[in-house]
């Protein structure tokens, strides 16, 4: 029950009170699993944060404007999954963002390793639990958009839960009503209040022309798209793609917390069969590192920003 898990361990692994049997495959966490995580973390840290950013590939630096650190590797954390893709170091990191009490998960967790979504959310309900607020989730993506740039950075205004349209769903199961209700409204996901102060805080920083709004949708990966995929993301309305984010986004939601995402855009995505370059990680993790300085200008500051005008407070 303590020991470090690896995904296909953890995916198959029977936690007493679970409801996962590998007949079924259904892998629910218990609220005890949860409490138990919860109540250990709260024993090792004095910390007690109010935002919890969730830091996707790459992209770990945010953590790093943050003072008074203590740093938890994901392994050493009972129930907690491990990372497993480059570009996701793999740490929980509590520090405070000038009077902000904050958590930083340094990598987070995707379909595409094995992962349930269960386990991909487990750290956002171990945040509500904690005191946690408001949430604030960055990742990589494609751009769908043909006015998109490398580069620019998406504040999320809506999304596209693909999986879940199949039935990969992190509410899928038994609802427990500790955490929300059997049926939560999605159509205002993402914080309006905290999306105008993202606008404000980088007009003021003088990312404006970089900055834009739109609609992400999430597919599991792990392969690029196709063109032909692509394109169907374009009719659908998407702006930009990835293979993560919506999950943890729609457990927060679910449990009342606030949420504001940011995207940035790290390649943009093939529509044309003529185009000749193609997408790797390493070019989402290069993009990804000459932007995390400003990306990390950005959310300190807006961190900084909710506390002054009290969005955390409910
Ligand atoms: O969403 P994050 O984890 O930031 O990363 C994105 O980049 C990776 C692909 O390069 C995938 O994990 C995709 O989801
Ligand atoms: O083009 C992409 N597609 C899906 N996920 C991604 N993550 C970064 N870029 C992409």
């Amino acid at each position: 029950m303590f020991s470090p898990v690896s995904p296909c361990t953890w995916l198959y692994s029977s936690f007493p009170g679970s409801l996962h049997t590998p007949e079924t495959e259904c892998y629910c966490c218990s609220f005890d699993d949860y409490k138990l995580t919860t109540e250990w973390l709260l024993n090792q840290t004095n910390h007690r944060p109010k935002v919890a950013v969730i830091c996707g590939s790459g992209l770990g630096l945010l953590a790093d404007g943050a003072t008074n650190k203590q740093t938890f590797r994901y392994q050493d954390i009972p129930n907690f999954p491990v990372s497993t893709v480059p570009g996701h170091e793999g740490c929980l990191v509590f520090g405070k963002i000038e009077d902000t009490s904050c958590v930083f998960m340094k990598g987070h967790f995707h379909l595409y390793e094995g992962y349930s979504l269960c386990q991909v959310t487990f750290p956002v309900r171990i945040f509500k639990l904690m005191g946690v607020e408001s949430v604030l989730v960055t990742n990589a993506s494609g751009g769908i958009c043909p006015d998109f740039k490398v580069g620019d950075i998406m504040i999320i205004k809506d999304h596209i839960n693909l999986p879940g349209f199949a039935g990969q769903h992190p509410l899928c199961g038994p609802n427990d009503e500790r955490f929300g209700i059997r049926f939560p409204c999605m159509s205002d996901a993402y914080s309006k209040d905290l999306r105008t102060l993202a606008l404000d805080v980088g007009s003021e920083l003088g990312c404006s022309h970089f900055l834009r709004s739109g609609v992400y949708c999430m597919v599991s990966g792990p392969n690029f798209e196709t063109i032909a995929e692509a394109r169907m993301l374009l009719t659908l309305g998407c702006d930009s793609v990835g293979m993560s984010m919506v999950p943890e986004v729609t457990v927060a939601k679910h449990s009342g917390l606030r949420v504001l995402g940011l995207t940035l855009i790290t390649n943009k995505v093939s529509l044309d069969y003529s185009r000749e370059e193609k997408v790797n990680h390493d070019e989402v993790l290069e993009i990804c590192k000459m932007r995390a300085e400003l990306l990390q200008k950005l959310v300190t500051t807006l961190i900084g920003r909710c506390q002054l005008q009290s969005i955390n407070r409910h």
